[in-house]
C-alpha cells in the first residue's frame, strides 16, 4: 500500500490512483482545530501503533514501491532516442526559432561571473546599525549576483549523485517528541490517526530538524520579545533583525513587521498567540500567489500530458530534483518520463539516468555529444505522447559558454514544448539552493524572463541557517513555492505545504 504524496493519501496500487476529483487541498488551518495536549498524546499514540501495524502488514507482503525504491532495476531503463523513439522530423521553423529566441537579458561585465560562495561577504562601515548594515551588505551582494547571475564556474562532477533511499520497512520509529509534534501538525490540518504514513512523519521530522537552525535563531528572539507588552521601537527593530538573519529578506521583513505591528502596537498579546498570529502572517505570505487558483495542492493532472520544465544553474539540485520527482510521481502512479535536455555537460545525462533507473523511470536522451537540447525536448514529447505519459519532467542546462546562451537555449527548448505539445499542462520550475540565501533570487529573475517561470522548488533546506529565504522568493517573485527539498535521498522532497513549513520553522 503506497502512500500518494500529491494526495495525501494511501492507495491501493499505484497502478490505480484515484480520481482527479478526489484532490483536495489540505483543509483549512483553525484554531478550533487544534487539539489539547491529552487528545494529542491519546492521536499521537493511536497514529503510531497504525504505522505500527501497517509496517508488520508489509513486512508480510513487500510492496514493490519499496522494493524500487531498494533495488535499481539490473536492467537499465534508459531509452536512446536513436533506437526507441520514433523520430518526427525537426519542425522547419526551428532555426528562426532560435534567431527570435534571443531575450534581452542585460549583464554587467565589469565584475566577476563567479557565484562562489566561499567568496568573502562584502562588509559595510561599523557605524551603520544593525539594520543599515544588514541592508548595505544586502544591496552590495545582490550588485555581485546580477553580474554573475548565472554562470558558475565549477568543476564537473561526473561521478553519479550518491543517494541514500530510506528504506522503510528498515526504519525503527521512534515514539518520540518529534513524532508527536508532527501528529500533532497532522492532526491540525484535519488528519485522522489511522491515515497518517510513517513517511510523513519521517517527512515532517526531517523538515523540523533541517529548519532547525532558522528556527533557534527566529524563536528564541521572537520569544524574548512579543507577549511582552505593546511593541515598541526597540522590539521592531530586533524582530526585523532576526528575520533579516535568516534571509526573508527586506522586503518581506517590513511586510511581515508592519503587519505585526498593526495587532501588537494595540494590545496586549500573550506570547503563545502573538507566535500564531506571526504564523498566520506567514501562512497567508507563502499561500498569497495561489489566491486565484482552485486548490492549493500542485499534482500532475491525471490522463493528460503534464511537462514540467525544470530549471536553475548548476548545483542547485535539478537532476537529484528531477529524480525524487519521478519516483514521487511513479509511486504515486503516474506515468512519468524524463526527457535529459542538458546535453551541456554529458555527466549530466549519465547522472539523470541514474536516477531514472533507481526510479524506475525511462530516461529520453541523445547519444551524442553536444547534441541540441531543443531535438532531445522534441524527442521526449514525441515519446510521451506516443506512451500516453502523464509526466514528462525535463532536465535543461544551468551552464552554457555564457549567459546570453543559456537563455537562449531555455527559450528555445520553453518554444519547441509550447510549439510540438500546445495541449500540454506546462510548468516552468526553477530549482534553488536555499543556502544561497538572498543571493538566489537574482537568478531567479533572469531565468523567469527565459522560461516563463511558474513556481519555485526550494533545495538544500536541511542545516541551513537561511530557511527565510522561502519568505523572500514569494514576496518577491510572486511564484509559489511547489516542492521542498531537505537531504540527499530519494524521499527527502516534498510538495510543498505552507502550513508544515510554517510551523517547523516556528514552532518551538
Ligand atoms: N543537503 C542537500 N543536498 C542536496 C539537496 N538537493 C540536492 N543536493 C545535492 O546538491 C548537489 C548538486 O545537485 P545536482 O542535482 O547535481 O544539481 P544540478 O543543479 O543538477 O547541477 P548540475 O548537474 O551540475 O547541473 C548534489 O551533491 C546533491 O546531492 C538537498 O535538498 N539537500
Amino acid at each position: 500500500m503506497a502512500f500518494n504524496w500529491f494526495q495525501r493519501q494511501y492507495q491501493n496500487s499505484s497502478d490505480t490512483p484515484p480520481p482527479q476529483e478526489q484532490q483536495e487541498a489540505t483543509p483549512p488551518v483553525t484554531q478550533t482545530e487544534q487539539i489539547d495536549s491529552t487528545d494529542l498524546l491519546a492521536f499521537a499514540k493511536s497514529a503510531y501503533k497504525n504505522i505500527q501495524e501497517k509496517q508488520k502488514a508489509a513486512q508480510v507482503e513487500t510492496t514493490p514501491e519499496v522494493a524500487n525504491v531498494e533495488a535499481a532495476p539490473e536492467e537499465p531503463a534508459t531509452v536512446e532516442n536513436t533506437t526507441t523513439v520514433a523520430r518526427e522530423p525537426a519542425p522547419d521553423n526551428l532555426s528562426e526559432v532560435t534567431a527570435t529566441a534571443a531575450l534581452e537579458v542585460t549583464y554587467s561585465n565589469d565584475v566577476p561571473e563567479s557565484l562562489d560562495q566561499t567568496t568573502p561577504e562584502p562588509t559595510a562601515p561599523s557605524n551603520l546599525s544593525f539594520l543599515e548594515r544588514a541592508a548595505a551588505e544586502r544591496q552590495a551582494k545582490q550588485e555581485r549576483l546580477i553580474a554573475g547571475a548565472i554562470e558558475v564556474e565549477q568543476p564537473e562532477v561526473v561521478t553519479p549523485a550518491t543517494t541514500t533511499a530510506t528504506a522503510l520497512d528498515e526504519e525503527v520509529l521512534a515514539f518520540d517528541e518529534g513524532f508527536v509534534w508532527s501528529a500533532e501538525v497532522l492532526a491540525a490540518q484535519g488528519r485522522r490517526a489511522e491515515d497518517i504514513s510513517v513517511e510523513e512523519i519521517t517527512w515532517l521530522k526531517k523538515l523540523r530538524q533541517g529548519l532547525g537552525k532558522t528556527r533557534r535563531n527566529i524563536l528564541n528572539q521572537l520569544k524574548a520579545i512579543v507577549g511582552q507588552g505593546p511593541l515598541n521601537q526597540a522590539a521592531v527593530s530586533e524582530i526585523e533583525a532576526a528575520l533579516l538573519q535568516a534571509d526573508v529578506g527586506v522586503e518581506a521583513t517590513d511586510y511581515i513587521v508592519h503587519t505585526l505591528q498593526k495587532k501588537l502596537l494595540a494590545e496586549v498579546t500573550p506570547p503563545e498567540e502573538a507566535i500564531a498570529y506571526l504564523k498566520q502572517i506567514l501562512r497567508d505570505m507563502l499561500d498569497a500567489p495561489l489566491q486565484q487558483a482552485s486548490s492549493l495542492s500542485f499534482a500532475p493532472e491525471k490522463e493528460t500530458l503534464n511537462i514540467w520544465l525544470i530549471t536553475g544553474v548548476n548545483g542547485a539540485g535539478k537532476t537529484t530534483t528531477i529524480g525524487k520527482i519521478s519516483h514521487l510521481a511513479q509511486k504515486s502512479g503516474y506515468k512519468c518520463l524524463i526527457g535529459a535536455a542538458d546535453t551541456f555537460r554529458a555527466a549530466a545525462v549519465e547522472q539523470v539516468k541514474v536516477w531514472g533507473q533507481r526510479s524506475g523511470v525511462e530516461v529520453i536522451a541523445n547519444p551524442g555529444k553536444n547534441t541540441d537540447p531543443a531535438a532531445v525536448v522534441f524527442d521526449a514529447i514525441a515519446a510521451a505522447q506516443a506512451r500516453e505519459t502523464e509526466l514528462l519532467l525535463v532536465d535543461t542546462a544551468g551552464r552554457l559558454q555564457n549567459k546570453k546562451n543559456l537563455m537562449d537555449e531555455l527559450s528555445k527548448v520553453r518554444r519547441i514544448i509550447d510549439k510540438k505539445a500546445p495541449h500540454a499542462k506546462i510548468e516552468s520550475l526553477l530549482v534553488l539552493d536555499a543556502t544561497l540565501g538572498q543571493n538566489g533570487l537574482r537568478q531567479a529573475q533572469v531565468f523567469s524572463q527565459a522560461a516563463q517561470l511558474t513556481g519555485v522548488i526550494l533545495t538544500k533546506l536541511d542545516g541551513t541557517a537561511k530557511g527565510g529565504v522561502a519568505l523572500a522568493v514569494v514576496q518577491q517573485l510572486g511564484l509559489p513555492i511547489r516542492f521542498i527539498g531537505a537531504g540527499e535521498g530519494m524521499e527527502d522532497l516534498r510538495p510543498f505545504s505552507s502550513y508544515e513549513f510554517v510551523e517547523a520553522l516556528l514552532s518551538g
